[in-house]
């Protein structure tokens, strides 16, 4: 088995509701997320992919269609942050992403896991499966969520 990484970047806004300090203001980050496979490289003859454990351009393409285009250029809200989902219902046509949980770099890595592992999962056969997420909120902070060893 080997690994294989892709960097994608993203924007969104964000705020943590209940925070003592500057993160209960509304701002965002330009997000880094990091997205490790693991498999075998791909070994069928005259496949434009051989050799690789997953062409790159699909490892982004899959990302942006069931995460990153959900989540570029939104305002990433808790569900139970009543007075910012008031508000930015009063925006027209704003891109609001409402999520169950707030959103600090933990919950949102372990979001973008599930919802990337049901996309890359057995994508190519039985060897090829997400390792790891690792979601970078600014260069200095990050949370990263590893598939449990089975
Ligand atoms: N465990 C967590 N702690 C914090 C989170 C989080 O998601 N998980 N989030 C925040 C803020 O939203 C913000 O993203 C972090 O701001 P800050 O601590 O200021 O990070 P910087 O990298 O800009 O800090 P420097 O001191 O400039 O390195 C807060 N905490
Ligand atoms: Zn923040």
């Amino acid at each position: 088995m080997l690994t294989i990484t892709r960097k994608l970047e993203f924007d969104a806004g964000h705020r943590i509701p209940d925070h003592r300090s500057l993160c209960c203001n509304l701002h965002g980050h330009r997000y880094v997320l990091e997205i490790t496979l693991e498999g075998e490289p791909i070994i069928t003859e005259g496949a434009p992919d051989r050799g690789m454990v997953m062409d790159f351009a699909q490892v982004k393409a899959l990302a942006l269609a069931h995460l990153v285009e959900h989540w570029d250029h939104a305002f990433l809200v808790y569900a139970g942050d009543t007075p910012i989902r008031d508000f930015l219902a009063t925006l027209p046509n704003h891109k609001t992403v409402v999520l169950e949980h707030i959103p600090t770099v933990e919950n949102l890595a372990r979001i973008a896991f599930d919802r990337l592992a049901a996309a890359y999962n057995h994508h190519y056969g039985a060897t090829l499966k997400l390792k790891r997420v690792r979601l970078y909120e600014t260069p200095n902070c990050w949370a990263e969520v590893e598939r449990p060893v089975n």
